[in-house]
């Protein structure tokens, strides 16, 4: 027998084989392993496993057991400043360069540079040397490093689900609260969110260095609505760097380390996920216990899928491979997973040989908006699908389904937790995909009641019989719960009930108008209360086009309905033909307009013989032709759509 063909007998014998198992749970061996490999193939892959997982890129994870990790989230009001102090934070600890050039360098999409918001929570990884123990030990000479894990979260409203997703990989967060405007209504939500996930609470009162602020009002505030005691908050100006060396050390000292088992079975929550044209869907993991190392094999709890880690490390800032992920880190894996639908945020992620309870997972996002999502040239129908299936990885928030509307053609109905997070997705997609939607009117989730005693929910009004008063015995709509205040000389904090319709269109920014700014704004979805609801129609020249109805409360309808047509006047252009346009309930038309006829002939300035200049005209025509959607008859501008969306 040749010493390979013995090797190889050696080791499948049932005591070897079992010495194998056993060994494998704590050192994984290289996916390529087979018992029928030579056995110094065997020891060189091992050998170089054990390398690369050790240590790859220069970052040793190994040194970083759990009580070396601290896990937090910066929270806050909009505008308080976290995406500034997280740069600060970055800075100092040389994760990226001072004066890198890039402010909020968390902020990597373009919708967050161009409107200066937040709405992905985003991780970095940094190391820090501490003294713990203060300067009288031994660890003074060399304080021990620590590994920190950072995410910046969006502090407006629509995107509290990033908020309470970040939250879950945490054990504390830093709570800041601009030390001018005191306390505004997402600190309140915020602060019950980690309050609620038993997070450590460390209050900093940021941009002390304005004119205006009173860090010991601030103080007074934070402890009579939250118990947060004054001597525990920390006083920072991220933009001059007053009072940020003592952030970290807070971190390290009042956070706990994760929690989790390095020697039980490997669970992993998937926190988030995007697509990359080159490596696929890149996860972001939160290893909660156990050990990932590259080649491991996954598999995951919501699909029973299996895959083989190809890719695994940290951000520090950018994806730094590291070849393994011990208990208590936050990173990144590539598992070749092809599909989106396949990486759903707040699945479990663990060894495919082993046997877990899957994690608790997320909530699942409420949605409170719908709107009909359509390609503006019909024929572009797959390129939108692709564009929304690969965005949907990103934001998970979004619900999806198909639809199909005489005057669009295919599309989606998509569901959105507000109107600032429907407008950004539709930014994102044409920023980042290159997609041209049209949408349509948005709308909330009612119910409505018919005859038979059934009961529907509508989350398209095209879906809603023309004329309800015969077939709908009864309706409601949802409400929300909404926090207002008001930090003027006497500050109000103000809680009223209000049906959700009400706050979709434009409320937040009337209410930020009207009071100079000052009034903050926040809401959390409540009952269904009993209204009397109709079915907006919007006719074109007698037809109805089913993408501009829209339901609304019976009393509101006719100034709806005056103000639809009004705004489709001002945005069509005349055509060659006299059009009509109407808004009725069932076959009652409440306004009306008429753009009458005109012949537009865009050669008509031509006279003389210039052809360049002509096709010039006539290509200029052609290019406005494609931005306008044909319905029936008459050519619709992209733009009156995005009007109509503002109307109510
Ligand atoms: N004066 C002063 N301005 C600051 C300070 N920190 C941040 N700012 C400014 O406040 C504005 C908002 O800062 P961001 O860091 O974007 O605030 P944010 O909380 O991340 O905002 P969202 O992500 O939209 O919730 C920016 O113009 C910052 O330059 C500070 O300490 N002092």
């Amino acid at each position: 027998m040749s010493s390979l063909r013995r090797v190889s007998k050696t080791l499948k014998s049932p005591k070897c084989l079992s010495l194998l198992q056993t060994y494998s749970k704590f050192t994984p061996f290289p996916s390529m392993f087979r018992l029928n490999d030579h056995p110094l193939e065997l020891a060189r892959a091992c050998c170089s496993n054990s390398r690369q997982n050790s240590k790859e890129n220069n970052v040793d994870l190994s040194q970083y057991p759990a009580e070396r990790i601290r896990n937090f989230s910066i929270i806050a009001h909009v505008d308080h400043g976290k995406s500034t102090l997280a740069d600060r934070l970055l800075e100092l600890t040389g994760t990226i360069k001072r004066g890198h050039g890039q402010p909020q360098y968390l902020d990597k999409l373009q919708v967050e540079r161009e409107r200066g918001i937040t709405v992905k929570a985003q991780t970095a990884t940094m190391f820090h040397k501490h003294n713990f123990h203060g300067p009288n030990v031994a660890e003074a000479q060399d304080p021990p490093t620590f590994l920190l894990n950072l995410i910046d979260t969006p502090g407006h409203v629509d995107f509290s689900y990033e908020v309470s997703r970040s939250l879950a990989a945490c054990q504390g967060a830093l709570l800041v609260v601009d030390a001018a405007q005191g306390v505004q209504a997402q600190t309140v939500a915020n602060f019950y969110l980690a309050f609620e996930s038993n997070l450590t609470i460390i209050p900093v009162i940021n941009k002390i260095d304005q004119p205006t602020a009173d860090p010991d009002g601030v103080k007074a505030q934070l402890k009579s609505m939250f118990d947060l005691e004054p001597s525990d908050c920390l006083l920072t100006s991220a933009k001059t760097g007053q009072g940020l060396e003592k952030v970290l050390p807070a971190v390290i000292e009042r956070i706990p380390p994760p929690p989790g088992h390095s020697d039980s079975p490997l669970r992993m929550l998937l926190l988030d996920s995007y697509y990359d044209e080159y490596k696929g869907v890149i996860c972001h993991v939160a290893v909660v216990d156990g050990i990932l190392r590259k080649g491991d094999k996954i598999s995951s709890a919501a699909t029973g899928n299996a895959y083989e880690i190809l890719d695994v490390g940290i951000m520090h800032p950018e994806l730094t491979p590291t070849g393994v992920l011990l208990t208590g880190q936050v990173g990144y894996v590539v598992s070749g997973m092809r599909s989106t639908k396949e990486a759903r945020v707040g699945d479990t992620l663990y060894h495919s040989r082993s046997v877990v309870e899957p994690l608790p997972g997320f909530k699942p996002a409420k949605h409170m908006v719908f709107s009909g999502l359509y390609p503006a040239d019909g024929s572009d129908f797959e390129a939108l699908n692709h564009a929304i299936e690969r965005l949907t990885c990103n934001d998970a928030s979004v619900s999806v389904t198909k639809e199909s509307s005489s005057a669009l053609g295919l599309g989606f109905r998509c569901g959105f937790l507000g109107l600032l997070h429907m407008d950004v997705f539709h930014q994102r997609l044409e920023q980042e995909y290159g997609a041209h939607v049209i949408s349509t009117i948005p709308t909330v989730p009612y119910i409505f009641e018919h005859s038979d005693g059934s009961k529907v929910q509508v989350q398209n009004p095209a879906a809603m019989p023309s004329n309800p008063k015969k077939r709908v015995t009864a309706s409601w709509e949802p409400t929300v719960i909404a926090t207002i205040i008001i930090p003027s000389d006497q500050r109000a904090f103000m809680k009223y009930r209000l049906p959700l319709k009400e706050i979709v269109v434009d409320f937040y920014n009337e209410l930020k108008s009207i009071t100079s700014g000052y009034a903050s704004f926040d809401y959390e979805d409540s009952d269904y209360q009993e209204a009397d609801l109709v079915k907006l129609d919007i006719l074109l020249n007698g037809q109805p086009v089913d993408a501009m109805a829209t339901i609304v409360h019976n009393l509101k309808a006719q100034r709806v309905g005056r103000e639809l047509v009004e705004k489709l006047k001002k945005f069509i252009d005349r055509q060659m033909f006299e059009i009509t346009i109407q808004a009725a309930i069932g076959s009652k038309v409440i306004a009306r307009e008429t753009i009458s006829a005109m012949r537009k002939n865009v050669l008509a300035k031509c006279y003389g013989g210039d052809v360049t200049r002509k096709r010039k005209l006539l290509e200029k025509q052609k290019e406005g032709k494609k931005r306008m959607k044909r319905i029936g008859s008459v050519d619709i501008p992209q733009e009156a759509f995005h009007q109509l969306l503002k109307v109510q």
